[in-house]
């Protein structure tokens, strides 16, 4: 009998797998050395195989494909002769939700206002908090599910997002089920892991000891009602860890409470201030810790003997001027890098290659290293290295085309990436696909 496939893909030129030993997460010098299949002959590429049910089933030259599912009917063939193949891209921190742009802030910043400045001023976070509580769940949804098909079209096959411009149970449960509302939209694909971070600012009009009251004592438990009776879903929790936001004391308070139902722990810490984040995330055998930019070598140490993944975000330092986070001594201490649009108001960038650029000229990594951490180490920040972030056999089949034979175009190309991404697949299905 004729067995029956979703989707082969022929002739490819190059398939940057990542990494092909079922690695978890790549540190120091492995997260360069990515594993690479790479044909010299003209006439034959590799292929990939992706069944029913989205999951990668084969990955060989076009021959062995050919002769080794000979009996299988495919629902779909893409010619991608000439074209190099990367895991789909992960983009392990970003807030997507929210309105109430902040144009006007960017040219206070523009002109000299530090990214505090604004915050205490009342604009900044309190900004969008005040647009986005006012917003009803359509309006947000309409708003979200825009800005994810943009980072489809620029690679984007696995999103981190987050809540926190609500700041009450009833407005971050709002943003949470926006959230939850793109897994069940088949017009839009693109999996999603969620984040609570109800602790992304202190409200206008409480102390942070009221705030975190409020988290633990309301927030979490209507939260966790959702997630028991199966209305929502959420994977992660997030707090703002910095001087004059959460402090440490608060932090370990928030992110124990959130552990104990379940969720994982991903949280900003040491962006502007050294408060002590990395050694706070390794006690707490957090997934992942976001920013960094001021991390001290304690804090790199303690982050590797934990391999807690830090999540470095590119923009952040760019557009606020911050100093670079140290990037090369992490790796060189064995910490796992991840990269991060950080998609935000203060931050309008949802484009990974984009990221992955700027990872590289401003924190001196290399390509296959900024490649490394925007897969198989993202989807480690998220608890999912195990179904995402690498192409190999059993693994979820995305990835992305690319219309060149070297990889690296889609790096290189600053700002048009989009002329060299011929097609975006999701669970072997087309999530984008570029009209000529
Ligand atoms: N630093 C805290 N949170 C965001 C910024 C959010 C905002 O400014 O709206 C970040 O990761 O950069
Ligand atoms: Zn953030």
């Amino acid at each position: 009998m004729m067995e029956s496939g979703k989707l082969l893909i022929t002739g490819v030129k190059q398939i940057v797998q990542v990494c092909n030993q079922g690695e978890r997460v790549l540190v120091g010098s492995a997260m360069h050395t990515v594993a690479v299949m790479e044909s010299n002959n003209v006439t034959q590429g590799y292929s990939i195989v992706i069944d029913h049910e989205g999951n990668i089933a084969g990955i060989d030259t076009d021959e062995n494909i050919r002769s080794k599912f000979s009996e299988t009917k495919f629902s779909e063939v893409l010619d991608a002769t000439g074209c190099s193949v990367i895991p789909g891209l992960v983009d392990a921190h970003t807030h997507p939700v929210w309105t109430g742009d902040r144009v006007h802030e960017f040219a206070m910043k523009l002109a000299g206002s530090s990214y505090m400045d604004v915050h205490k001023a009342g604009g900044g976070i309190h900004y969008t908090v005040e647009h986005t509580r006012a917003a009803s769940e359509n309006q947000l949804y309409q708003l979200f599910k825009n800005r994810l098909i943009s980072m489809i079209k620029s690679g984007t096959t696995l999103v981190e997002c987050k809540s926190g411009y609500g700041l009450d149970t009833d407005s971050e449960l709002k943003m949470l089920h926006v959230i939850d509302q793109a897994r069940h939209d088949t017009s839009v694909q693109i999996d999603v892991s969620s984040t609570y971070c109800g602790a992304h600012a202190v409200p206008k009009g409480s102390t942070s000891e009221e705030a975190v009251n409020d988290v633990v004592m309301n927030q979490l438990p209507a939260i966790k009602r959702e997630i028991d009776t199966g209305k929502l879903a959420v994977e992660n929790i997030d707090v703002f860890c910095e001087k004059g936001v959460f402090d440490v004391h608060q932090t370990r308070k928030i992110l124990e409470e959130g552990k104990k139902i379940g969720l994982l722990v991903n949280f900003h810490g040491d962006e502007l201030t050294d408060t002590g984040s990395g050694e706070l995330g390794a006690e707490l055998n957090a997934h992942a810790i976001s920013h960094l930019e001021e991390i001290s070598d304690v804090g790199i140490k303690a982050m590797s003997k934990s391999q807690t993944v830090a999540v470095i975000l590119p923009t952040t330092a760019y557009i606020l001027r911050l100093k670079s986070p140290p990037v090369r001594k992490m790796i060189e201490f064995g910490v796992p890098v991840a990269l991060g649009s950080d998609f935000n108001p203060n931050a309008y960038c949802l484009s990974m290659p984009l990221i992955m650029h700027l990872a590289c000229v401003n924190f001196h990594m290399t390509m296959p290293e900024a490649l490394s951490a925007s897969t198989i180490n993202a989807a480690a920040a998220l608890g999912m290295s195990g179904t995402h972030g690498s192409l190999e056999i059993g693994k979820r089949g995305n990835l992305v085309i690319i219309n060149a034979p070297r990889w690296e175009h889609l790096v290189y190309q600053l700002g048009c990436h989009s002329d060299v991404i011929k097609a975006v697949i999701n669970g072997g299905d087309k999530a984008y696909e570029k009209s000529n």
